[in-house]
């Protein structure tokens, strides 16, 4: 297992608490290179291709919403331009009413998938790491449309890194405002795992290095206003804390 960190000077790789400057690409062949100190300021781990996300894939996440729970993933894409790093502000649109937080485990994916079996799927797999998959909910009410509801800039937090080597099978994931937890579950709340996920997907469209397919969010959503802080903790992983800002 090792901890992957992008940073504004190239890819940093942690494991048994040592940084190392990785030489080479983390979707290809790469290997340790010198020691380098914590890295202080670190990116979101990628910039993908695409961004695909999982609805009501949590029972009491889809109870909390009143809605049935689906019979095949629910799946909605959400563009790269809302990513932003760890530590970076979201910004709440002006008008759009009510915006919440959603806390998420997001697949990263490490080689091209097309029309993978499940018993394949894992293999496409490089590694694991948090997402926020913030909505401005009075939006998807209003008419449904996930796009719009999910699209602002800074919609998408993403990070700290990506985890390799890490099953998906049990993992606490926790959603805390301003310290207080709001969310807390186990990906083995999913309605449909992350094998199950990646061959429905690549069934429909291919994935490529670098692509995230979010896992969806557990019981607890609740609203953002300006001066709060939203911290997504899974297990093994690590926090994805961003402060909360008045947009335009
Ligand atoms: N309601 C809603 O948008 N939910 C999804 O994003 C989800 O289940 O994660």
């Amino acid at each position: 297992m090792a901890n992957i960190y992008r940073t504004p000077i190239g890819y940093v790789v942690e494991d048994d608490g040592a940084h190392h400057a990785l030489d080479g690409d983390p979707f290809g062949d790469w290997r340790r290179g010198v020691a380098v100190d914590a890295p202080t300021v670190v990116l979101a781990p990628v910039v993908p291709s695409k961004i695909v996300c999982i609805g009501l894939n949590y029972k009491d996440h889809a109870a909390e919403q009143g809605k049935p729970l689906p019979a095949e993933p629910l799946i909605f894409l959400k563009p790269s331009s809302a990513i932003v790093n760890p530590g970076e502000a979201i910004e709440l649109p002006e008008g759009v009413g009510r915006v919440d937080y959603e806390s998420e485990v997001a697949v990263v994916i490490g080689r091209r998938a097309t029309k993978v079996s499940e018993a394949d799927a894992l293999s496409h797999v490089l590694g694991l790491t948090c997402m926020n998959d913030v909505t401005a909910r009075d939006l998807q009410k209003k008419d449904g449309r996930y796009t719009r509801a999910k699209g602002f800039d800074t919609f998408a937090p993403l990070g700290p890194c990506i985890t390799t080597g890490l099953s998906a099978d049990d993992l606490e994931i926790t959603g805390r405002l301003n310290g207080e937890v709001r969310q807390q579950s186990s990906t083995r709340e999913l309605i449909f795992p992350v094998a199950t996920l990646i061959a429905y997907i690549s069934r429909i469209m291919t994935l490529l290095p670098g692509d995230i397919v979010s896992t969806g969010t557990p019981a607890g959503i609740g609203p953002l206003h300006p001066g709060d802080e939203f911290v997504v903790r899974v297990q093994g992983i690590g926090e994805l804390r961003n402060p909360i800002v008045a947009g335009r």
